[in-house]
């Protein structure tokens, strides 16, 4: 066992990468209960969408040519042909006639452009047009929305409401998603008492870790079984952590990471199983006590007791695990937000510090005013909005710096310098694509 030799994080992540395996467990659900889950599949458009030419708006179809040059003082004159119904073949249109179409219509053969019913007029059987069309305005292409064959949306990728909206377009009602990774919470210490606790004998304290644990792994999508709370005493606290571990993919077990006489979880996590404990320290405040070991193939985790601690290192380090189970691989959005440092932070070389921050709206400016307190004071981690690194060779950020405010956003993926911020969508669109309505 490597006691209390720091590891510096870089070197953790890829210790991640390379020793815990996605676990591959599969199964299929409907688009109905498919928000928040992730892809174990490429997921291709079977077909073009939409599936035909739609008008955008309540008009006429026409020939764009048709109406070039048309003015309020000099009208086109088209032959209004008739109308077109919703969900219906649209037939199509000879030179300088027009048929009326609501939105959503299908473009009849022939049209290329609708003008909307607001610069026209019918009069009779005629159709007066006071302003001129551009060949496609106010038309939705045949596969301008996507094309069959394209791939639309990749494995790994977490399903949000608009994804979902994709799937039914192209017509995939079912997907493959992976399964929930099951995680274990237990939390360990003599003076930890559960939350619903009315009286607190003297030195107890309420289990604040087990939930907000809890919490963090259920936003990501992981299906969360509470272990409760154990006395540091290993006999009774290896017992439950066996009787826990049978049951997940994933055990995270909080306190007794440190070095005290009785600090059992490093004791604990040896008995679990081979290998055992991996790494015992990483060289970041607050945190510095995180275990990481593997019994067979899952992955064991020990998080600090102080609550600020372990959620900090839940959000830098045991993301990455939890998704490492379902094989996430994209990002829905980079959290960071760029912010100026209200004072001066220093810190000391050989570690990473991770300062709580709130952020404040000054003069149109973001600004990260650091929130300081000992990482046993819950409330100060309430009261901030996410962290800023003071990177291990650094021995401080100034006042007025621009520094990247990791922000607690707990739903998201894992974003970092190296990795790509593309996103799920498969198909990259031009900054001239990306803008217009409808
Ligand atoms: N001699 C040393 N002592 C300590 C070191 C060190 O390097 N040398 N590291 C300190 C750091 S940093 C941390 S963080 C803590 C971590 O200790 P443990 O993981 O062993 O945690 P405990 O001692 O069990 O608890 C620490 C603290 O947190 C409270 N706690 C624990 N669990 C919960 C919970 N579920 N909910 C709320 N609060 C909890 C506990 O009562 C303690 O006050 O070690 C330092 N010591
Ligand atoms: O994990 Mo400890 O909080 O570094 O203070």
């Amino acid at each position: 066992m490597k006691f209390f030799q720091v590891h510096e994080t870089r070197e953790v992540i890829r210790l991640i990468e390379e020793t815990y395996a996605s676990l591959e467990r599969t199964e299929e659900v409907s688009l109905y209960q498919a928000f928040g889950r992730v892809l174990a599949e490429d997921i291709h458009a079977a077909e073009d969408v939409p599936g035909f030419d739609r008008s955008t708006v309540d008009g006429y179809a026409v020939r764009a040519q048709d109406t070039f040059g048309a003015s309020d003082s000099m009208p086109s004159f088209l032959d209004l042909t008739g109308s077109i119904e919703m969900g219906k073949e649209a037939g199509s249109i000879a030179p300088a006639k027009a048929k009326y179409i609501p939105t959503g219509g299908m473009m009849p053969e022939g049209a290329d452009a609708v003008v909307m019913v607001e610069h026209a007029e019918e009069v009779g059987s005629l159709l007066n047009v006071y302003k001129q069309a551009a060949p496609g305005e106010n038309v939705i292409r045949k596969g301008e929305d996507l094309q069959e064959g394209q791939l639309v949306l990749r494995r790994g990728h977490r399903l949000e409401p608009q994804d979902l909206g994709v799937l039914a377009a192209v017509g995939v009602s079912r997907v493959k998603v992976f399964a929930k990774p099951i995680v274990g919470i237990l939390s360990t210490g003599d003076e930890i008492v559960p939350p619903e606790t009315k009286h607190l004998k003297p030195g107890e304290i309420r289990d604040i870790n087990t939930v907000t644990l809890g919490a963090a792994l259920q936003s990501m999508g992981a299906e969360v079984i509470y272990g409760g709370t154990v006395k540091d005493e290993f006999g009774e606290y290896l017992q439950r952590a066996q009787d826990l571990f049978e049951k997940v993919d994933l055990l995270i077990m909080s306190g007794g990471s440190s070095v005290g006489t009785r600090d059992y979880t490093v004791q604990v996590m040896e008995a679990l199983g081979e290998p055992g404990v991996l790494v015992h320290g990483i060289s970041i405040k607050p945190g510095k006590p995180t275990i990481l070991a593997k019994a067979g193939r899952k992955p064991v985790i020990g998080l600090p007791g102080h609550p600020v601690s372990a959620l900090v290192v839940f959000d830098l380090i045991v993301r990455r695990i939890v998704n490492r189970l379902f094989d996430r691989t994209s990002h829905p959005f980079d959290p960071r937000i760029r912010a100026r440092l209200s004072r001066n932070l220093a810190s000391a070389p050989g570690r990473s510090d991770y300062v709580r921050v709130r952020l404040e709206k000054r003069d149109g400016e973001v600004w990260a005013v650091p929130v300081f307190g000992k990482s046993g004071l819950i409330s100060t981690l309430a009261g901030s909005h996410g962290v800023v690194e003071i990177p291990a060779p650094n021995e401080g950020l100034l006042q007025g710096e621009w520094v990247n405010v990791n922000c607690f956003v707990w739903e998201r993926g894992i974003v970092s310098e190296e990795e790509d911020l593309s996103g799920g969508y498969a198909a990259q669109r031009g900054p001239e694509e990306t803008s217009g309505c409808c």
